[in-house]
């Protein structure tokens, strides 16, 4: 069988996201509902747009993502893969890379986190 990304993913945190199809190109949209803020904004879901290699040619293809978070001024990408075990379970095993907004390039080299998420189906 092959990884199919769309549908609803949870990870380790809490956060879920959903999916839409995919299109032919491997072009996907969805939504990305953070369950951790590091500020005091009211959690909001985000717009997510991504794309994956075409089923058609990997089982377990790799892809990335890009969530425009609507209640800040940052941006996290995430790239990763999905695996599948011989139950047909399928893990897509991620790392992300979050930029936060600062007010001066001087403070540019404390802007970029990097971390890491394991999402399973829900
Ligand atoms: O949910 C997951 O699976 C992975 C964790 C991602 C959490 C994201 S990072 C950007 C956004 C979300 N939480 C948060 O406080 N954000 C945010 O933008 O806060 C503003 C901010 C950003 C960077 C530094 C300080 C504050």
């Amino acid at each position: 069988r092959k990884c199919i990304l769309s549908g609803l993913w949870k990870n380790e945190l809490g956060s879920n996201m959903t999916i839409s199809a995919v299109n032919t190109d491997g072009g996907f949209t969805g939504l990305y509902h953070t369950a951790v803020t590091a500020t005091d904004k009211h959690i909001r879901v985000s717009p997510l747009k991504g794309s994956q290699k075409p089923t058609n040619q990997r089982k377990q293809l790799t892809f990335g993502f890009t969530v425009s978070w609507t209640f800040s001024n940052s941006m996290t990408v995430f790239v990763g893969q999905c695996f599948m075990d011989d139950k047909g379970k399928e893990t897509l095993k991620t790392m992300w890379l979050l930029r936060e907004e600062v007010s001066s390039p001087g403070d540019d080299w404390k802007a970029t986190r990097v971390g890491t998420n394991i999402f399973t189906r829900i």
